[in-house]
């Protein structure tokens, strides 16, 4: 048999909401469906945001306290939801996920990374889909800055995945120059990171804390490992299939 392609999809709060400010079960399902169709040539390990997002939706927290440690709690009461809500919906599509809580002091101890491969190993063997998110209540790096890029580059280039995909709400880099004429085109690929840098323009989505220079970044990464970035819409229906037939403009970071 073929060895399957090792897929890292990055989803942040903004694919999981449809730009709202509820979870979509629908993009759930989309993403579900897909995955499903690929499962004979690909697997996939999914970082998904989105705990906050969910928490947002039912609760107010009460707190004199700073900011962020809001978010931490609610990142505490929306992963649980956030989890259960994928459970639900992948499981009516076949497939089998399960819940990994990491933080980037776990990639700078040896054993820690050794655990981290040795458990995701089992579960894809096992055809789990395992859904990663920062522990937020150890750590506060990705609700601070980095939309959850950062860990997913980091979780690519652990597992030696083939691709990362990164999905967010635009059809990828667009030149600089043609977002302020209001005439959106796409970076289809790059391979010079120093110019790519220059294109990012000082704004972030709704719910986006990163924006595109934390995606960048997060491809630099990979690129170090030889790992492709691919950044992809992540709105439209069938995102992560259009891109592989080549349907929908999008940046491919090689
Ligand atoms: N050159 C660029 N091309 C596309 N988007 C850009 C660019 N520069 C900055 N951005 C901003 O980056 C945003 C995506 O990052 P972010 O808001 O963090 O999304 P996500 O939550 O999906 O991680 C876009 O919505 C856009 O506002
Ligand atoms: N880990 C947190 C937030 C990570 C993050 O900043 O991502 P995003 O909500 O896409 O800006 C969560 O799941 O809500």
């Amino acid at each position: 048999m073929q060895k399957k392609k090792r897929i890292l999809l990055k989803i942040g709060s903004n694919t999981l909401t449809k730009e709202t400010n509820n979870i979509s079960r629908g993009k759930i399902e989309d993403i579900a469906n897909q995955i499903a169709k690929l499962k004979d040539t690909c697997e996939f390990v999914i970082v998904s945001s989105g705990a906050i997002a969910v928490a947002k939706q039912f609760v107010k927290l009460e707190s004199k306290h700073e900011e962020v440690f809001v978010k931490q709690a609610l990142a505490s009461i929306g992963q649980p939801h956030l989890i259960r809500i994928y459970q639900e919906i992948f499981r009516e599509y076949g497939l089998l996920t399960s819940q990994c809580l990491l933080s980037y002091s776990d990639f700078e101890r040896e054993q820690s990374k050794v655990n981290i491969v040795n458990t995701i190993n089992v579960l894809v063997q096992n055809n789990y889909i395992p859904i990663i998110n920062e522990n937020d209540t150890v750590a506060t790096d990705e609700i601070q800055f980095g939309d959850n890029d950062k860990l997913a580059a980091l979780t690519a280039t652990l597992l030696e995945v083939d691709l990362l995909i990164i999905a967010t709400n635009t059809f990828g880099i667009y030149t600089k120059e043609s977002i302020e004429n209001n005439d959106p085109k796409t970076i289809l690929e790059v391979t010079n990171f120093d110019d790519l840098l220059e294109e990012v323009v000082n704004s972030k989505s709704t719910h986006g804390s990163g924006g595109m220079q934390s995606k960048i970044e997060a491809a630099a990464l990979s690129k170090k490992a030889n790992i492709e970035t691919w950044i992809v819409n992540g709105l439209e229906d069938h995102f992560i299939t259009n891109a592989f037939e080549n349907k929908v403009p999008f940046t491919k970071i090689k």
